[in-house]
């Protein structure tokens, strides 16, 4: 079975990753989106294992010392990454999945998968 596709969507903050990923769920409800770990706390009306899987920095540190880590960033005071075990299993499946990430964690995935497809979101000015 042909292995599925890659897609990182990245850029500096308030560039409008978040409206993009928002628009695209919509457009394309069947689209496998991977779900991050971070140790922020959640935002109100944010549920665990659905928006992030919320980490205590321990259980964060021990994910990255297991190399259950595709890619990992500290960003703001807070550490956030992508678990690896659903991103290698949903491309083995031959399913496509798309994360959205901030740009350190992006070419960390880019050295990983070179054949994935990398959209880098740049501001206007
Ligand atoms: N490297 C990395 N960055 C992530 C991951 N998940 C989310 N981010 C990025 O972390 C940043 C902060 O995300 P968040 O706390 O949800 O705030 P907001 O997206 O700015 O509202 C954003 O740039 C996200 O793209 C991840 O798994 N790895
Ligand atoms: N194409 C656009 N033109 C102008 N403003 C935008 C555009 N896309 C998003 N925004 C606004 O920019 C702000 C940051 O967008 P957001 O998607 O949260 O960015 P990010 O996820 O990259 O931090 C939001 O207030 C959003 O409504």
């Amino acid at each position: 079975m042909a292995k599925g596709i890659l897609f990182v969507l990245s850029g500096p903050s308030g560039v409008g990753k978040g409206t993009v990923c928002s628009a695209l769920r919509e457009k394309l409800p069947d689209l496998v989106y991977s779900v991050s770990a971070t140790t922020r706390n959640p935002r109100l009306g944010e549920e665990n294992g659905v928006n992030y899987f919320f980490k205590t920095r321990e259980q964060f540190t021990a994910m990255m010392e297991q190399d259950q880590l595709l890619e990992y960033a500290e960003y703001v005071g807070n550490y956030y990454g992508t678990p690896r075990d659903f991103v290698e299993q949903t491309l083995a499946n031959g399913n496509d999945i798309f994360l959205e990430i901030e740009v350190q964690g992006a070419l960390q995935v880019k050295e990983k998968f070179p054949e994935g497809v990398f959209i880098f979101l740049l501001p206007p000015s």
